[in-house]
This record gives structure tokens, sequence and C-alpha cells, in this order.
């Protein structure tokens, strides 16, 4: 689809009152978003919502303007956002445009595609152990849930490259649940931004949390902070880094950054590799062509960084299913200053509601959205797309640093685990997304992992 964008044209954005979306929210909020999204078929559109009347900004064309061209005009701020402060401080993730941007310059380069591949043996040999972990299990022929196995894989992987060696089992067992706490209790902040800290839901588990989170994190950067030694883990590079001026960072820098970035990366990650199961269980034609792939170039080897080069399907599989279900699945912005997008007014201080969940599901963005079809990212189909067709990770100055990250990871724990077992379900496949602050299953999926050999 080819838009040419004016800013000249006054258009008023039409509005989808309270009253008519009211009962759809109250539902199903997610199936009522695709609902609108699909009658505004690109077109910008203001949904009033009570408190808040963002627009929705759902067309490539409009959203290179938001997160890319413009993006000045656009601050990651507001509402949604604000509930992150207290667990992200000054951090990548959190604090003002300066500190931002100070983080951002450090960060990007530690995790450029190069670095990350210098992680790959690190990060295969973890994953490897802890699919062994699943051994056990599958032999005894017991089921295993698949969100739950994801994240403890996810999480021991990310501990690794985090922290190298440098974190102890009872450091690692005191964070896993202060983050888990944490981020149960984030879903509530997000959706009550008006609600007393005395009143919210799980206030003290979320308290307990963030104590427990510093504990750990300050004690680690008590440590370590001078003297880091040469490790490629992510927390040295921020013990190493320097400000522009040269001079060395903050303690409380060091501890913001790592809490970001740990909690960017785990639960992104576990969520999207927990709909790969559901997906293959779904199509069997596409898991016979997955397991052919893998079978072919892992074979019954340990899965290794050189087997990456010949796991292209592995990654039209990954690539696709983000596209069905982007885990980061909404991040709004909030307008700066008034001024229009392609016509339509935009005023100071009004939000903006961005969703690669919504865009991926266009129809007049996508052919058979709703359709999953990895085949869409084989290189002679994916040329020629609109680069904000597809965007799971964002895009402009505030894009996604963990992308090559994420995409070896999920390549290297799909390989890792499938060249030893396939997933055959115990009770009912999920299909549907349930929603919260990240694109979950909506339930969990039970499924036995039979050793690849046994197979019927
Ligand atoms: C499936 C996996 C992931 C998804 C879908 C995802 C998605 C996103 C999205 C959509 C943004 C942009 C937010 C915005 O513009 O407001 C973002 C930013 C970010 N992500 Fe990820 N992410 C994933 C994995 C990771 C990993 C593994 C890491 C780090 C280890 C990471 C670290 C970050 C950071 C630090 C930012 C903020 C960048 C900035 O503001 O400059 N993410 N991510």
């Amino acid at each position: 689809m080819s838009v040419t964008v004016s800013t000249t044209r006054s258009r008023k954005p039409k509005n989808f009152p309270l009253y008519r979306t009211l009962p759809g929210f109250a539902r199903d909020p997610l199936k009522e978003l695709e609902r609108i999204s699909r009658a505004a078929n690109g077109e910008i559109v203001r949904l009033d919502l009570g408190i808040v009347r963002p627009l929705l900004v759902t067309r490539p064309e409009h959203l290179q303007i938001v997160l890319r061209e413009r993006s000045d005009d656009y601050a990651r701020d507001g509402i949604f956002w604000r509930p992150l402060d207290d667990l992200m401080g000054i951090g990548v993730l959190g604090g003002t445009s300066e500190s931002w941007a100070t983080s951002r310059r450090v960060l990007q380069p530690v995790f450029t595609a190069r670095n990350v591949r210098a992680l790959t043996g690190r990060l295969a040999d973890t994953i490897n152990e802890a699919v062994d972990e699943l051994d056990a299990a599958a032999q005894a022929g017991r089921p295993v849930q698949a969100s739950r196995e994801m994240a403890r894989i996810v999480n021991q992987t990310v501990v690794r490259i985090f922290f190298g060696g440098k974190i102890g089992p009872a450091e690692i067992g005191k964070l896993d649940p202060a983050f888990e706490a944490v981020i149960a209790s984030l879903a509530f902040r997000v959706l009550l931004p008006f609600m007393p800290e005395t009143l919210m839901p799980r206030g003290r588990s979320y308290r307990a949390g963030i104590r427990a989170i510093d504990e750990v994190m300050y004690g680690l950067v008590e440590r370590y902070r001078d003297d880091p030694g040469e490790d490629l883990d992510i927390f040295t590079a921020l013990c190493r880094a320097r400000s522009a001026e040269g001079s060395g960072l903050t303690d409380k820098w060091v501890r913001d950054n790592l809490v970001g970035m740990y909690a960017a990366g785990t639960e992104t990650t576990a969520t999207a590799l927990s709909w790969l199961w559901p997906l293959l269980c779904h199509h069997p034609d596409v898991a016979e062509r997955l397991y052919e792939e893998i079978d072919r170039v892992v074979g019954g080897d340990r899965v290794r960084p050189e087997h990456l080069e010949g796991l292209t399907y592995t990654k039209q599989v990954v690539q696709e299913l983000l596209r069905l279900y982007p885990v980061g699945w909404q991040f709004p912005r909030v307008a700066v200053r008034s001024g229009n997008i392609d016509g339509f007014p935009v005023k100071k201080g009004q939000t903006l509601l961005i969703s690669p969940y919504l865009t991926h599901h266009l129809e007049s963005v996508w052919d058979r959205p709703h359709e999953f079809d990895p085949d869409r990212f084989a290189p002679e189909r994916a040329s020629g797309r609109h680069r904000y067709a597809y965007f799971p990770f964002g895009g402009g100055p505030h894009q996604c640093v963990g992308n090559h990250l994420f995409h070896i990871e999920a390549q290297l724990i799909a390989a890792s685990v499938l060249s030893r077992y396939r997933p055959e379900p115990v009770g009912p496949v999920p299909s549907r997304p349930g929603m919260g602050r990240t694109l979950r299953l909506e339930h969990e999926l039970e499924m036995r992992l039979v050793p690849v050999g046994e197979r019927k």
C-alpha cells in the first residue's frame, strides 16, 4: 500500500465514544481494539476512554512520522510509562530525555550484532544446560507447562549473559521472585494510574520486590564496580562505561540500567517463545518443515553457534510468530507540541496509541493477516514491505536494543529443544492472547515432550 502523507489538508479523526465501546471493552479489550482498528482501516481515530482520549495510529506511513521522522514531537511519556519510574529510575527505560540519551549511547554498542555474536557460544552452552533439565519429565512422559519452561530457560540464559559468573545462586534465587512480583503488580499500575499508592493492588509485594532487587543489584555494584574485569557480560560493560566527559557513571545509573534491561529482556523473550508451542500444535505443516530443518542442521548434536546460519526457516518462524503476537503489543507516545499527522490535528499533551499488534493484523497492510505463514519472511517476499508494516521491536531512536539478542536466543532455544523433543499437547491449546503488559497465552499450555526417535 502506498500512501501520500499530507501536512496541509485538515482532517477530523472519527470518534469512538465510550458508550459504544464500553460493552466491548468490558467483554474483551483486545478484541474491541481490533474491531476499532479494522473499522478505522489505517485512518487516525480518537478513542474516548473517559479519562483519556488517545488517538489510535496504525498506518505504517503515520507510524514512521511518530516513531522516527518527528520523534522529538512524540515523547515516550505519560500515564502509561510513569508507573515504571520507580523500577527503571534513570536508566534507558526511565528518567529524563538526557539520562535516556546517556544510557542509549553506552548500551547501543554493547548490543550490536557483532557483540551479541561474541556471546553466542556462552548463550548456546547455557541454553543446552537449561534444556537438559527437561529430560526427566520427557523420559517419564510427564507433561510440562510451555510458558513456565520458557521463562525458566530464558531466565537462566539472561542471568548468565548479563552477569557472567559474578552472581551467585542465592542472589539469583532472590532476584527471580522479586521480578515476578514487581512485573505482576505493574499491570495494575499501568491500568490504574490514578490509584493512590496505599490502595494499589499487590502494593506490598511490589515494594518488597523493589527492595529485594535493590539489595541484589547494589550488592553486585559494590563488589565489582571498581574492578569488573574483562568479561563480555553486560554488567561488566556497564561498570566500565564512562560519561561523555570521561568520568565513571553512578552506582544508581548502573543499577537502573541493569534492572531496566533485565525487565525488558526476560519477560518479553519468554512470552514470545511461549507462543511457539501452540503455533506448532495448530500448524503441523509448519512444524514438520521446522523439524526437518533442525534435524538436518543440528541432528543429534548439542546446538552450537555454527548451526545458526543453517536455521533459516527457524528464523522465519520466529519472525512470523512476532508478527502475530508482538509481545510488546502497545507503547504509547505523548505529543510534546501541537501539530498534525497527515492532516489529522494532534493537540499538545494528547496520547497516541501505537500498537504493532493492531498494525500487524490490518488487511490493508498484510495479506491474510490472521494466518500463520512463516514464508512471508522468505527473503523474496519480504522485500518492498514498508519499514513500519512490521515493527515488533519499535523504531526510531527508542528502537529495541535487544533485537539481535532476542533472535539468536530464540533460534538457539527452539533448535535445542526441538532437536531432542517433539511437543504433544495435553488438554486445550491456546489460540487467543490474553491482554496484559505483554501479550501472553490466554491460558497455560500443558504438553508432553516426546524424545526424538520415539515418535509414532
Ligand atoms: C521478544 C523480545 C522483545 C520485544 C518484542 C521487545 C520490544 C521492544 C519494543 C517494542 C521497544 C520499543 C519501546 C518504545 O519505543 O517505546 C523496546 C525497547 C527496548 N528494549 Fe526490547 N524487546 C524485546 C527484547 C529485548 C531484550 C532481549 C532486551 C535487552 C536485553 C531489550 C531491551 C530493550 C531496551 C533497553 C529498550 C529501550 C530502548 C530505548 O528506549 O532506547 N528488549 N523493546
